[in-house]
């Protein structure tokens, strides 16, 4: 483990079985998080992001066959036991679902919800960890935070309970927070809200990962780019370089498909995820494949140019 890496996936497949086929949902995917960046993970629905989330929170139901290893600080989640996982979520790893109204719990107060990390994690007493609630609801701008605390799930918009969310999920202040669609259905007024929420968490020193469809989002929060095609990692960046030189023909499509690069979309839809691909798995939407594309499979090096595409590392023309 390098000792600026908080978080290290080797070799990670998450698959599930199906009737006569296998789905292979994140595929043998290697990543390792800073201590302290805000990555985002971006990439088309069914890649593999929420999967690979909830891999490391160990949420997947037993029906996943899980392998590889994701080594946190010290220890490999996927061979710890239930009751070390229970302390690590929601202690020093926060899960804020992709819709938060599933995230609490309809017959409890919020306070008793956003307290409840509190008194589980820390030695605080119930009196003092609602007087915390009171003050995180605050500063996540759910105002009078006396009045909102008494509420009840139902009471609150969906914004707000986004906002609740996030407050719940870090009340202890975790090392990491993993944060599913964290702007979904959530209004231009209130995404400023939410970008500013998580740029604060960044200055905390929270380390976080970002699942996301939204890329202006990701362009005001992440320090780094993890974009997913079928299972895999098929480009690893900084944000900047993101989007000023995407490498990898799928990268360019995203990019080029943002209103304010033409709105041109991809051609054509990724492939089945029960269905075994030989070579690229983007070739068929790509301009650029030939056909080594199709008996290749594409490495992902990990260096300076962390692109998953043979055309890439061939390439005798300018990129
Ligand atoms: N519990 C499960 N059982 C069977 N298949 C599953 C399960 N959870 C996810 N999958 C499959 O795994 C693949 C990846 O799903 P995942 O939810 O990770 O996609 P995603 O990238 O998060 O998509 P979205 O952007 O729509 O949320 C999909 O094909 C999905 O159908
Ligand atoms: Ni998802």
């Amino acid at each position: 483990m390098k000792m600026n890496n908080i978080i290290e996936i080797s070799d990670l497949t998450v698959s599930f079985k199906g009737e006569g086929y296998l789905l292979t949902a994140v595929d043998n995917l290697s990543l390792s998080v800073i201590h302290g960046e805000t990555l985002a993970i971006i990439g088309e629905s069914g890649s593999g992001k929420s999967v690979l989330g909830l891999a490391i929170l160990r949420l997947l139901p037993d029906t996943a066959a899980i392998s590889g290893s994701i080594i946190f600080q010290t220890q490999d989640i996927l061979t710890l036991s239930e009751g070390m996982m229970e302390k690590i979520r929601g202690g020093k790893i926060a899960w804020i679902p992709q819709n938060p109204k599933l995230g609490f719990n309809p017959s409890m107060k919020i306070w008793k919800q956003v307290s409840e990390p509190i008194v589980l994690h820390t030695d605080s007493s119930w009196s003092e960890a609602k007087k915390q609630a009171i003050r995180l609801l605050r500063q996540y701008s759910i105002v009078p935070p006396e009045k909102w605390a008494e509420e009840y799930p139902v009471a609150y918009s969906g914004g707000m309970l986004q906002r609740a969310m996030l407050a719940m999920g870090t009340s202890t202040i975790p090392s990491v927070l993993i944060a599913d669609e964290p702007t979904k259905g959530i209004d231009a007024i209130n995404k400023k809200d939410v970008i500013e929420m998580f740029n604060t968490q960044k200055e905390r020193g929270i380390t976080q990962i970002i699942i996301t469809h939204d890329l202006d989002f990701a362009s005001e929060v992440a320090d780094r780019i993890a974009v997913m095609y079928c299972g895999q990692i098929v480009e690893l960046t900084s944000v900047e370089r993101f989007f000023t030189t995407p490498l990898h023909p799928y990268s360019v499509g995203l990019v080029n498909s943002l209103p304010q690069r033409g709105l041109s979309p991809i051609p054509g839809t990724s492939p089945a995820m029960h269905e075994k691909q030989a070579g690229c798995r983007f070739k068929s939407r790509c301009s650029l494949c030939s056909r080594v594309c199709s008996e290749e499979i594409p490495l992902f090096p990990v260096g300076y140019d962390n692109v998953r595409c043979i055309q890439y590392h061939n390439r005798n023309w300018a990129w």
